[in-house]
């Protein structure tokens, strides 16, 4: 059946993906803070500044108007990155408490908040009035947005403490060519989705040096277990990690020229500075400031990440990417499974 949706964030992922819902048949809104992206939407169907020369339904429109892109909405489909979240939700619920709709929430975003750490749907609910929303959603797994708009075959996880409503956002989402499994672990999707960033940062590093698939390899697997081990200290299921969230998303972002953070890696390797390449990019590198997090919160819960904590000294405190290279490996043999 035809929902009535509202994308907020009309950046590369909200963008596609309220493409995506528009082929499924729903009324899909978009609502963006750019009066010139709104018109160019509405104009042109096109979103140039994030996915070129790709042209979108003619059926999705544009608003920046927040209240009209929610008005009636089913569900409401937050795509903002982590550093502005919080102040959409804000706003959101501010609507929210004011109108007569019970959407579904729906978020995409991959990382953690600066200072007190918290997770997307723990900000979500934090700012949203408890009333006046079904329940929380997180749509992950590997899925890069060129990707999906060209109809690359793509498969999700929806991810909900409720299952009913991870299924009734799942049946939104389906199609031949985006498939989306439910999970009940929100806490390890999350997380996985988050730190999987980091480790694309560490492996475009590599691949900039001049490494090649056996270090890469080496430190996507390591990658993955400290992950986990950050995950399963929060109480995430360890079977997450090995699911599309977890691996999937890992391999995706840590193998792919597609993805800003490996490619800011990437370059970092090469020996360009973090602002160059920050403002080349031109799009969020989620990565960059979930190191500084997640290396805050592994040394407060003794959590141990050598990679996380190798990228973290690269990124804010400048030492030499080669030394610590060298001091990564140079560390004491360990046992690989714990
Ligand atoms: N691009 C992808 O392929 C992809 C895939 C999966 C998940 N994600 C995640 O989705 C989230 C969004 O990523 P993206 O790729 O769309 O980012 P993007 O950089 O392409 O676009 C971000 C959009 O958010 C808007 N925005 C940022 N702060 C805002 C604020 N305070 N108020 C209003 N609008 C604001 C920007 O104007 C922009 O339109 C990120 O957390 C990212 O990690 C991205
Ligand atoms: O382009 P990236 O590195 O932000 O990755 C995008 C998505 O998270 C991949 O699933």
């Amino acid at each position: 059946m035809s929902k009535q949706i509202a994308v907020l964030g009309a950046g590369s992922w909200g963008s596609v993906l309220a493409n995506v819902l528009t082929e499924n048949g729903h009324h899909v809104t978009l609502w963006t803070r750019s009066a010139e992206q709104a018109a160019e939407m509405n104009t042109h169907h096109t979103n140039q500044k994030y996915v070129h020369d790709f042209e979108y339904e003619s059926a999705l429109t544009a608003t920046t108007e927040m209240a009209q892109a929610i008005a009636g909405a089913d569900m409401i489909l937050l795509a903002i990155p982590t550093k502005g979240l919080r102040q959409v939700a804000h706003q959101l619920g501010q609507l929210l408490a004011t109108m007569d709709i019970k959407p579904v929430i729906t978020h995409v975003t991959k990382g953690l908040e600066q200072g007190t750490y918290k997770r997307p749907s723990e900000m979500i609910a934090e700012e949203l009035p408890a009333d006046h929303y079904q329940g929380i959603t997180v749509l992950s797994g590997p899925s890069h947005a060129e990707s999906v708009a060209l109809h690359d075959m793509t498969a999700v996880t929806i991810a909900a403490n409720d299952e009913q409503l991870a299924k009734d956002v799942q049946g939104l989402f389906m199609n031949q060519y985006f498939r989306a499994y439910t999970n009940n672990d929100v806490v390890g999707v999350e997380v996985a989705a988050a730190l999987k960033n980091v480790i694309a940062i560490g492996s475009g590093i590599l691949s900039g040096l001049g490494y090649k698939d056996n270090a890469r390899a080496a430190l996507i697997t390591r990658g993955l277990a400290e992950i986990r081990r950050f995950g399963v200290s929060f109480g995430a299921n360890p079977m997450t990690f090995i699911g599309l969230a977890g691996v999937g998303d890992l391999v995706v972002t840590a193998t792919s020229q597609n993805s800003r953070n490996y490619r800011c890696g990437f370059q970092l390797g090469q020996g360009q500075s973090v602002a160059e390449i920050e403002a080349n990019m031109g799009m969020v590198i989620e990565g960059l400031s979930t190191v500084k997090v997640a290396h805050e919160i592994a040394e407060k819960r003794h959590v141990s990440m050598p990679i996380t904590d190798a990228i973290y000294k690269v990124v804010y405190e400048g030492q030499a990417i080669t030394e610590v290279v060298t001091e990564l490996m140079g560390r004491e043999g360990t046992t690989e499974v714990e």
